[in-house]
């Protein structure tokens, strides 16, 4: 898939912008400050209905203004697409795709996959559980919108269980309907956690074959999931479900005395092995790197093997950050998928023709294509 044409009307620091991109490579220039991430994160919103720096939509909107668009036009599957996003000041913003409007922002996930990669992905391994924990969220909900729904209601019914906790610390009896939200967050919690156990399963093979060709054959990367619940990974979803109501039960005193959920989907984490010692603990800075490399690099492909077709994937000033080896393998190994790249300072690429490159400048949310 590959995104055709972009408008933008005061997103951010753009006033008008109409864009034609290349279907394969696409570079935008420009000193710091000037709109080159502004610009990645309008494909991402287009993809992902929101935001991934902020969830406050009117951040979005030009600071002068009242309303701003996104339009963009793809083609996924020889279909040619269009989605559009409408921000309002103090209003939801509301999204079509071919001229519908969805019901649900949501609904959007799916229409058009991306992959993003910035400078913070690099410290996934180093980072704490919840970067981990997103990071699954987000990919999986890509692949399988089933997930992205299963999550939302857990949380809600998450901050249910945990407002309900905090009353029972001066009153237990008032807890009785705890039992209906025990037997709702162990049914979803299961089955998110069935999904992330498979999910990691295939990006542990994907992400090790990439680990292998980055370092020569000399590192083995392996995933694991790690319940907070103590499960085994082989235990089908009655098991999970089952060993997570008795947790809830065991825990209740302690989760009363913290007023929140102590045990959970919401508190597991992914350990990430390189020759099968953790790597978040003991890998040097440049091996958590690499590791951090491969397991986004799985990701492309993961959604290649789900959809279909790659990915568009988005480089945010990241190439600076890779050393020679790291930033060659990258670009090599997505040759043939749309890459949209940001950048400071010009970028050498080998192999490839002049029609398969456009470079773009940018300058005060202006954008000047290079003849
Ligand atoms: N809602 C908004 N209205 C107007 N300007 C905004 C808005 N939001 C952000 N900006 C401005 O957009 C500018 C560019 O931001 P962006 O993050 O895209 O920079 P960048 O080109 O990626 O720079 P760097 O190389 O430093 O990462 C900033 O100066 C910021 O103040």
């Amino acid at each position: 898939m590959h995104v055709k044409r972009i408008r933008l009307i005061n997103f951010r620091n753009y006033h008008t912008l109409d864009i034609t991109l290349n279907n394969k490579l696409n570079l935008f220039l420009g000193n710091n400050a000037q709109g080159k991430t502004n610009l990645l994160e309008s494909i991402y919103i287009a993809s992902a209905g929101k935001s991934y720096r902020t969830n406050r939509d009117k951040e979005l909107i030009n600071l002068n203004e009242e309303q701003a668009y996104i339009g963009l036009e793809l083609e996924k599957n020889n279909i040619n697409k269009m989605i559009e996003i409408k921000f309002e000041k103090n209003k939801p913003k509301r999204v079509k795709v071919n001229s519908v409007e969805l019901d649900k922002v949501s609904d959007i996930i799916g229409v058009l996959n991306v992959v993003i990669f910035s400078p913070e992905d690099l410290k996934l391994v180093k980072e704490g559980p919840s970067q981990r924990r997103d990071f699954l969220n987000n990919e999986i909900s890509q692949i399988k919108p089933k997930y992205r729904y299963n999550i939302n209601r857990y949380k809600k019914i998450l901050i249910q269980r945990n407002n309900l906790l905090k009353i029972m610390q001066n009153d237990r009896k008032k807890g009785k309907i705890i039992e209906v939200w025990n037997e709702q967050l162990a049914d979803l919690g299961s089955q998110i956690i069935i999904s992330r156990i498979g999910f990691l399963e295939n990006m542990s093979i994907i992400s090790n074959n990439i680990h292998k060709k980055i370092t020569g054959d000399l590192e083995n990367l392996s995933l694991r999931y790690m319940s907070s619940l103590n499960i085994d990974n082989s235990w089908n979803k009655q098991e999970i479900k089952q060993k997570f109501l008795n947790e809830l039960e065991k825990n209740l005193d302690k989760d009363i005395e913290r007023g929140t959920t102590t045990i959970g989907p919401h508190r597991d984490d992914i350990k990430i092995l390189i020759d099968g010692v953790d790597c978040r603990v003991f890998g040097s800075q440049g091996q958590q790197r690499t590791a951090a490399l491969s397991l986004k690099l799985a990701e492309v492909q993961l959604i290649k093997n789900e959809v279909g077709e790659y990915p568009v994937l988005l480089l945010d000033d990241v190439l600076s950050e890779l050393d020679y080896n790291r930033r060659s393998f990258l670009l090599s190994a997505f040759k043939n998928i749309q890459t949209i790249i940001t950048s400071t300072d010009d970028i050498e690429f080998k192999g490839i023709t002049k029609n398969e490159k456009s470079t773009f400048y940018i300058n005060k949310g202006k954008v000047k294509l290079k003849k």
